[in-house]
């Protein structure tokens, strides 16, 4: 694995290698970029609880995205995080492999491009880590113990992401009226965090840092380093960028939560293009349900005038299907 990290040979290089070039129709310089739309901000510190809700479940129906301001996460913690983060992908390859490597079920997993078996028609300019961050703690013994303070600093970001998230779970069920605690529980029992390291690029036009894709969770939380702007969101044909707000929050809906609302909130598709410099690094964490949890439209979402668009299935199977299938799933997945 050491020698296929993007970030062990991309300075070797002034072209990006064959393999990385992506077929015309996908590359960043053919794209038609929106020039008036922003991905909203909202304030969730404001004192107008109804406003806040209003707010989010607006976004989350008219692009599946935005931006969390005063969300309670300290900044300190945040930037902590991202420097362990940046130290992990900036230690020896092989001391990667190692420290990414103490799960023999492979919990925890260094990997490159998508991280698929089969790799789409090109590959993507990107290394991340990945592992479970449950709050019960399972799994910590598997996650790397450097750079030093790894375990206790990421422990303490996530379990942090944890209320966040549930918080705005919270008001989107509130928004939503689904009921209190609705997404407490099997829907948000099975947390993942990856580290993305996208590396310099010598042709940004020509490659991607990852595909257009929906998350296949209920909800994710995205802290991306401040000044380089490379998320793009797709609404109505045209990619919006996401510009980073320093010490914000990217929030974006994933296709479950899209499922058990029935099509209302969306599980927007979104990408990641690459820059000439410098390096860029995010932390994403995933909310996702357990395996067995049965994901559908939420009963009180469906009546005779707005029957259930998608059927109910099992989160383990479901995902499979998502992954397997790609872009032909959810048509197919529609009642
Ligand atoms: O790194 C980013 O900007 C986005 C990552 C992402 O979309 C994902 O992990 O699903
Ligand atoms: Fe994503």
């Amino acid at each position: 694995m050491d020698h296929k990290l993007v970030s062990s040979w991309y300075n070797h290089h002034t072209s990006v290698p064959q393999s990385y070039v992506q077929p015309p129709e996908r590359r960043p310089c053919n794209a038609v970029l929106s020039t008036n739309k922003k991905i909203p901000v909202i304030d969730l510190g404001g004192q107008d609880r109804d406003d806040i809700i209003r707010n989010i479940i607006i976004s989350s129906e008219e692009y599946g995205f935005f931006q969390v301001v005063n969300h309670g996460v300290a900044k300190d913690l945040m930037e902590e995080t991202l420097r362990i983060f940046k130290e992990f992908h900036a230690m020896p390859p092989n001391e990667k492999v190692i420290e990414s490597s103490k799960d023999p079920n492979g919990s925890c997993k260094l990997y490159t491009s998508s991280g698929r078996n089969v790799e789409d028609v090109a590959k993507y300019w990107k290394d991340s880590l990945k592992h479970p961050c449950p709050p019960s703690g399972e799994f910590i013994q598997y996650w790397p113990e450097k750079p030093e303070g790894y375990r206790e600093i990421v422990g303490k970001y996530t379990q942090e992401l944890r209320v966040l998230g549930l918080r705005i779970l919270d008001l989107i069920s509130e928004g939503l009226s689904l009921g209190p605690n609705y997404f407490v529980g099997e829907l948000s029992e099975n947390p993942v965090v990856i580290s993305h390291h996208y590396p310099p690029c010598p042709e940004p036009s020509l490659t991607l840092g990852a595909s257009k894709h929906k998350d296949p969770n209920i909800l994710t939380i995205l802290f991306q380093e401040p000044n380089i702007t490379a998320l793009q969101v797709l609404k109505d044909g045209a990619w919006i960028p996401v510009e980073p707000i320093p010490n914000a929050f990217v929030v974006n809906m994933g296709f479950m939560l899209q499922v058990i609302t029935n099509g209302r909130l969306i599980g927007a598709e979104h990408r990641v293009i690459t820059n000439a410099s410098p390096s860029r690094h995010t932390i994403a964490y995933f909310i996702n349900p357990s395996k067995e949890a049965i994901i559908g439209p939420a009963k009180s979402l469906i009546s005779s005038t707005s029957p259930p668009i998608y059927p109910s299935m099992a989160f383990g199977e479901l995902l499979q299907n998502f992954l397997n299938k790609g872009p032909y799933f959810e048509p197919q997945f529609r009642l």
